[in-house]
């Protein structure tokens, strides 16, 4: 599943009895509900003190006491799923029974856990008819071989094919959903079973795995059902849930060593594929990202406020012959950066980045013809070639183009937004009637320069908001590498006057 909108988190309720060691009852339902998007809450039926070798004894607190858990739930919270796994005895089951029938959560799945791995029982025998019953008010079942016998008041299926019969009879008579599991067949792979005999015709779909050697499957059904009902919410299609949570669950005992947790039948790892793909690094926002990319120009816009040239811009005393000059190399940067930004638009991710960017290059290529019309129209500066100011910008930003990774180039192309913009802003108080650069500061001081440098600003520190430390760190260096390109650029004009 890829990112989970936030409105889109299920809430999933596992009502279930504990395990101190993590990796059964509640606490695996945590994990599960967790790994699997969800939001998990829990209610404990019973205190388990048991760890990966075994159960020692169990406490199951005044049923008054579960009724209250239940209800501190249900009485604030919308509740998207429920799963149901350790009930301990008739008591508990009648308690679970009578809120469910009064709350009818939109999704119950109910592991009918009896037996531990350890061979521990964690459900009175008595209480067996009682639980039978109560799976009818549950949309999916999740037995194992020996459960789903109990569950159908039958001899336990000995082949694969008597486990699928046999899932059929309960599902059509129960009037539930069942996800049998072939895990206890002596089989080399580790079949489920969806069986769903509650309409008109018998619907089967088998989900094969191979089996993985292993001692690590302490908890294993209560973490699939947990996963199970976290992911009904979000799917239309049991069968495309139960492929999910199946693909999941195989990923987490295959990695369940890795944990080296007890000396037993140890727990699976519920987050090893998620913690492989996602990593566990944290990100900075695109807010945080714009004010350390600014301060870490600091010195470069300090340094560009204090040139003689930009000085001489503020206050109009520059020579004009060194203006234009100036202007004759930015003409010639223009249409390279333009080359540039139609690059980005190419590379862009999105439509409105695409199109962002392609208007920008337009709005390159408009600036530069007008330059030629305006402050260049007498030809004097035809012919200039780029100088090495110009000519080092140019190609490292064309050495950007040739990495092809949009994110580092869009960092590379920012500071000509944005350090312009802001030196608009900063001279044009110093703008007046007959000041003779006012034309070329009210350009910069614009509102459409201003809206257009946000929207860069916004799209490069989304771009590093969303990369990964090193991409991030691709992208600062290029573009603290541009800003220093800008001051030399402003730097270069009256440089060669010297
Ligand atoms: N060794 C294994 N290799 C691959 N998948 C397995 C293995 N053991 C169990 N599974 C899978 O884990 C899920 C839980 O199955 P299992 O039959 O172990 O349930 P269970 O007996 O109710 O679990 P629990 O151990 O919690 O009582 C099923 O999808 C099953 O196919
Ligand atoms: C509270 C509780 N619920 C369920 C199980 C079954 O898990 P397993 O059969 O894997 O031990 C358990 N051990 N403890």
């Amino acid at each position: 599943m890829s990112a989970v909108p936030t409105r889109a988190v299920p809430r999933v309720l596992s009502i279930a009895g504990t395990d101190p060691t993590g990796g059964a009852g509640i606490q695996a339902d945590l994990k599960s509900i967790a790994a699997n998007g969800g939001y998990g809450m829990a209610v404990v039926t019973a205190l388990v003190a048991q760890n990966t070798r075994g159960v020692r004894s169990v406490h199951v607190p005044p049923v008054t006491f579960l009724r209250e858990q239940l209800d501190a739930v249900s009485d604030d919270v919308e509740i998207d799923a429920v799963k149901i796994g350790m009930l301990a005895d008739v008591d508990v089951i009648g308690a679970v029974r009578e809120w469910l029938v009064r709350v009818a959560p939109p999704v119950v799945v109910l592991d009918p856990v009896m037996v531990a791995t350890s061979g521990d029982r964690l459900l009175r025998a008595d209480a067996e008819g009682a639980l039978r019953e109560l799976a009818r008010l549950a949309h999916v079942v999740t037995p194992n071989i020996p459960e789903l016998a109990i569950l159908a008041d039958e001899p336990q299926a000995t082949t694969w094919q008597q486990t699928l019969d046999q899932a059929a009879r309960v599902s059509a008579r129960l009037g539930v959903v069942v996800l049998a599991k072939g895990g206890h067949l002596d089989h080399d792979t580790a079949p489920d079973a969806l069986v769903d005999a509650t309409g008109s015709e018998l619907l089967v779909t088998v989900y094969d795995a191979s089996r993985i050697e292993t001692t690590n499957t302490h908890g294993t059904g209560c973490s699939l059902s947990s996963a199970l009902a976290t992911r009904l919410v979000g799917f239309a299609s049991p069968a495309r849930a139960v492929g999910e949570v199946k693909r999941w669950i195989s990923e987490s005992i295959r990695a369940g060593g890795d944990l080296a947790v007890g000396g037993g039948n140890g727990p699976i790892h519920h987050f090893a594929g998620m913690w492989q793909r996602a990593g566990l690094e944290t990100r900075p926002t695109a807010d945080e990202i714009r004010t350390e990319w600014w301060d870490s120009i600091r010195t470069v816009r300090e340094q560009i406020d204090a040139l003689p040239f930009v000085l001489g811009l503020g206050d109009g005393t520059l020579r004009e012959d060194v203006f234009r000059g100036y202007l004759a190399q930015d003409a010639l940067y223009l249409r390279d950066y333009a080359r540039v930004l139609a690059m980005a638009s190419a590379l862009a991710p999105t439509v409105a980045e695409q199109a962002f960017w392609a208007a920008a290059a337009e709005g390159s290529i408009t600036a530069e013809l007008e330059l030629h019309d305006s402050w260049l129209a007498d030809g004097a500066y035809d012919g200039t070639v780029a100088d090495d100011a110009t000519t080092a910008y140019l190609d490292h930003l064309l050495a950007r183009c040739t990495e092809g990774s949009y994110d580092t180039l869009i960092a590379a192309l920012l500071p000509c937004f944005w350090l312009y913009q802001d030196i608009g802003l900063r001279l044009l108080p110093r703008s007046h009637d007959a000041h003779p650069y006012r034309s070329w500061i009210e350009t910069y001081a614009d509102a459409g320069i201003a809206e257009v440098t946000e929207a860069a600003v916004e799209f490069v520190t989304q771009a590093a908001a969303r990369a990964d430390d090193r991409g991030r760190e691709a992208m600062r260096q290029a573009f603290v590498r541009s800003a220093e390109h800008e001051l030399a650029f402003f730097a270069s004009p009256l440089a060669k006057q010297t």
